[in-house]
């Protein structure tokens, strides 16, 4: 096995986990605020304050679309729905309690899956 193949070997892996990954936070009580783009007609603000929006959507869309080269980046765009959801949202509020419910979900169900 060279390690070329070893490296496909793992890139599979990895895509497959961020598979499993994605389907678990969709299927979440708590996605609700993170399942679809935020209309930002809907939100006053949010196109100014948030340069890079993500939501479980559009990563739905670029892992179909072979987009995420392995795990990592893959967990870059994850993160990415938590920290706009931290930056735009106060802890003490609805939006705000879903995304650190899902951000502590989410750390630890992929550090469980990697160890
Ligand atoms: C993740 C997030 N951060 C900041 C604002 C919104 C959202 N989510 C959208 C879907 C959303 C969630 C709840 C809503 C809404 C839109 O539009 C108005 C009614 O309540």
């Amino acid at each position: 096995c060279t390690k070329k193949a070893k490296m496909a070997k793992d890139n599979t892996n990895g895509l497959a986990m961020c598979r499993v990954l994605l389907a678990e936070l969709e299927a979440h009580q708590d996605a609700w605020p993170f399942l679809t783009p935020v209309n930002h007609k809907a939100v006053p603000g949010y196109r100014k304050v948030i340069k890079k929006p993500m939501d479980f959507s559009t990563i739905r869309e670029k892992l179909a679309n072979n987009q995420y080269l392995n795990l990592e980046t893959f967990i870059i765009d994850v993160n990415l729905v938590f920290d706009n959801c931290e930056k735009f949202n106060e802890d003490d509020s609805e939006i705000g309690r879903a995304g650190h419910n899902m951000r502590r979900f989410f750390d630890e169900r992929w550090t469980e899956l990697l160890m």
